[in-house]
């Protein structure tokens, strides 16, 4: 293969953007940003044998970044929740009434924790601290 003028070109810009702190930087983002996609069962015997398979094993279907999902902030009370029906397709579901202008919050660790596990989870695991009205009143 020749190395023409362009071919040159195209390697020593892809060599100067494709570093590694560029690769770092990428899957920080998609660490931060992507679901873990766990499929909802069907039924309650399904509901049932995919509880054991969470338990025994690692039962995530894959881990995906969303364009619009990827927007949502967290709340330890959070008003809505993300589920995958029977694909990797997100659907936000409502957890309680939601007043129009409200922001759509999801929760992004598990919320039964006291404050501060929430908050050392959510800070080692993705980097901020939580400053939803949860927390803010130590609940
Ligand atoms: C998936 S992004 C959510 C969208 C982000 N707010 C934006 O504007 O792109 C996650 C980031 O939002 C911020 N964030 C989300 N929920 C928060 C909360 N409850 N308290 C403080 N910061 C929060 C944090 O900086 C976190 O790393």
């Amino acid at each position: 293969m020749a190395l023409t003028r362009k071919r040159i070109g195209l390697y020593l810009m892809t060599t100067a953007v494709l570093t590694r702190e560029w690769y770092i930087n990428v899957l920080a983002r998609i660490r931060i940003n992507a679901f873990r996609i766990e499929l909802v069962a069907s039924s309650y015997e399904d509901l049932l044998s995919s509880a054991v398979v969470s338990v025994s094993c690692d039962a995530a279907v894959g881990n995906a970044v969303y364009m619009l999902p990827s927007f949502y902030n967290h709340d330890c009370d959070p008003n809505t929740h993300i589920v995958w029906l029977a694909s990797a397709d997100a659907r936000l579901k409502a957890l309680r009434n939601i007043e129009e202008g409200e922001e759509l919050r999801i929760c992004y660790i598990d919320a039964s924790m006291d404050v501060d596990a929430r908050q050392r989870i959510l800070a080692d695991g993705f980097g901020f601290e939580c400053r939803c009205q949860r927390c803010l009143s130590g609940d």
